[in-house]
C-alpha cells in the first residue's frame, strides 16, 4: 500500500482553508477533515462530547483541549487506509503536541491572508449546516439564492463571521497560532501561502502538493464528515 499523506491546513477565519481543502481533496484524492463539521455533527447526534462542546461554542469559546483530542484523536487514528488534511486542528500548542504524539505529519499549509480580505469574505459567507458547504455572494455564490446546490435546503450566516465578532477571533488566531506555526517551522514542514485571492494562491498549492502525493482521479475524493 502507498504510504499515507497527512496533512493540515491552517490560518485564520476567512482565509480560505474549507475552500482550498475542498480542491486539494478533488485534486489528489486525500479525505478532507474538519474539525468544525466533526463538533457540529457530535452536537447533532448528542454525544456526550457534542452537549459539552455545545456549552463553549454557545459562548463563543474554543472546546477545551481534551474534549477536542478525545474526539479527534482516535478517528485520525482509524485513518489507516486514506490520506488526509485536517482542516481546524490543532487549534492551540496543547492540540499540536497531542496530534505530534499520534502521528507524523508531512506538511502543513499556513494561509497567510490581510485583514481587511477576511472581513469582507466573511461577511460575505453563507454556509450549508448540514454539509459544512460553503458559499460567498460573490466568489462562489449558490446556483439558486439562498440556497444550498445539492440538496436545496436555506443557507445560515454565522454571527460570529459578523466584523464586530471577526476582530477578537483573528487576534485569538495569531496568539495561539504562533508557536504550532513555530514548532512546526522547527520540524521544516511548514509552508505558508499569502495572497487576497484563494485562485491565485491555488497553483502553488498544487504544484508543491504534486511533487509530495500524485494526483487522483476525482472518483476517487471524499469529504468525510466524520462520524
Ligand atoms: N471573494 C473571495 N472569496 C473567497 C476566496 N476564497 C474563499 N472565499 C470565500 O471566503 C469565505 C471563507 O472561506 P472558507 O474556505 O470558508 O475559509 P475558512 O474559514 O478558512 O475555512 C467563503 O465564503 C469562501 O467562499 C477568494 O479568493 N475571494
Ligand atoms: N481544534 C479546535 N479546538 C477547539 N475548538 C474547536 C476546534 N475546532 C473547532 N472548534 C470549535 O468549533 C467551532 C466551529 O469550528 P469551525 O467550523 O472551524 O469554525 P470557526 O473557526 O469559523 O468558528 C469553533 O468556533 C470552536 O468553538
Amino acid at each position: 500500500m502507498a504510504k499515507l499523506f497527512r496533512a493540515v491546513i491552517m490560518g485564520p477565519p476567512g482565509s480560505g482553508k474549507g475552500t482550498i481543502s475542498e480542491r486539494i481533496a478533488q485534486r489528489f484524492g486525500l479525505t478532507h477533515l474538519s474539525s468544525g463539521d466533526f463538533v457540529r455533527e457530535n452536537i447533532a447526534a448528542n454525544t456526550d462530547a457534542g452537549v459539552l462542546a455545545k456549552t463553549y461554542i454557545e459562548r463563543g469559546l474554543l472546546v477545551p483541549d481534551h474534549v477536542m483530542t478525545r474526539l479527534l484523536l482516535p478517528r485520525l487514528e482509524e485513518m489507516t487506509r486514506h490520506s488526509w488534511l485536517m482542516d481546524g486542528f490543532p487549534r492551540t500548542l496543547a492540540q499540536a503536541k497531542a496530534l505530534n504524539s499520534t502521528c507524523d505529519l508531512d506538511l502543513v499549509i499556513s494561509l497567510n491572508i490581510p485583514y481587511e480580505t477576511l472581513k469582507d469574505r466573511l461577511s460575505d459567507r453563507w454556509i450549508h449546516p448540514a454539509s459544512g458547504r460553503v458559499y460567498n455572494m460573490g466568489f462562489n455564490p449558490p446556483r439558486v439564492q439562498g440556497r444550498d446546490d445539492i440538496s436545496g435546503e436555506p443557507l445560515i450566516h454565522h454571527d460570529d463571521d459578523k466584523p464586530e465578532a471577526l476582530v477578537a477571533r483573528l487576534r485569538q488566531y495569531k496568539d495561539l497560532a504562533k508557536p504550532i506555526i513555530n514548532l512546526y517551522k522547527s520540524k521544516g514542514i511548514l509552508h505558508t501561502f499569502s495572497g487576497t485571492d484563494t485562485d491565485r494562491i491555488w497553483p502553488y498549492i498544487n504544484s508543491l502538493l504534486s511533487t509530495k502525493i500524485p494526483s487522483t482521479s476525482q472518483t476517487d475524493t471524499q469529504r468525510i464528515p466524520m462520524p
